[in-house]
């Protein structure tokens, strides 16, 4: 297994960041991520496999399986499943971010998350210096459009989101930046396959 994968980019490019548990990666991690380098005009997308989730008590499935799955699930080009932040030894995304950012300086990212992801967002650590910092994209996820559009954040931050038809410019149009996208929806989900016993239960 190929650890510490580190990424190439070129100088200048615009990389989405889908961070994840990924446990385990399944259609709707490849649908949105499809979704995404289209609609926001990226050049690449990262799926950053997280060592733990901060707010999860539950630790997920050893990072190798988890690894595994999520290349055989996605395969594109212009996709790379990487476990950086074992590499970066950072937990919480603003952190991840400060450390991908000084990897690589001439790269622009654009986290991104499900619309469930948004809701929760003002939990996480330095979730307003995520937000001066780095351009959000936020994608459609069924059920959860409502508790989305009432966050804490998406009122906060409603004088800086983009129009969905301005979607590709996210990555070029300064932060603090976010734009919702409602795309056809997926409702795989990592908790259904492993509440099916189709994936072990760490
Ligand atoms: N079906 C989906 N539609 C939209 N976004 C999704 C979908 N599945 C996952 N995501 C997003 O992908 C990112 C990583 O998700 P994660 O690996 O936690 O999968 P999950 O299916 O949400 O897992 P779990 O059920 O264990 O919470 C998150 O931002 C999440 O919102
Ligand atoms: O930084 C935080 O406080 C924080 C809190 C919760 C989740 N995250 C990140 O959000 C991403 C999605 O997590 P998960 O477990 O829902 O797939 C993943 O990259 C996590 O590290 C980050």
């Amino acid at each position: 297994m190929n650890r510490y994968q580190i990424p190439q980019a070129r100088r200048g490019q615009v990389i989405g960041l889908l961070g994840g548990s990924f446990d385990p990666a399944h259609e709707g991690h490849v649908h949105i991520t499809r979704a995404a380098l289209k609609r926001f005009g990226l050049d690449a997308v990262w799926w950053l496999v997280t060592p733990a989730n901060p707010l999860k008590d539950r630790g997920p499935a050893p990072m190798d399986m988890r690894l595994k799955r999520a290349r055989d699930v996605m395969d594109h080009p212009r996709v790379t499943v990487t476990d950086i932040e074992t590499y970066t030894g950072t937990r919480y995304t603003a952190a991840t971010l400060d450390a991908l950012r000084a990897l690589y300086p001439d790269v622009t990212f654009v986290w991104l998350m499900g619309a469930d992801n948004l809701a929760q967002f003002h939990h996480w650590q330095d979730w307003r210096g995520i937000m001066a910092t780095t351009p959000v994209g936020v994608i459609a996820r069924p059920g959860a459009r409502g508790a989305a559009r009432n966050s804490v954040a998406a009122q906060t931050y409603a004088h800086a989101k983009l129009p969905a038809r301005a979607s590709r410019l996210l990555g070029r149009h300064g932060v603090p930046s976010w734009c919702f996208i409602n795309v056809a929806m997926s409702d795989a989900s990592s908790t259904r396959i492993r509440d099916a016993g189709e994936w072990p239960r760490a």
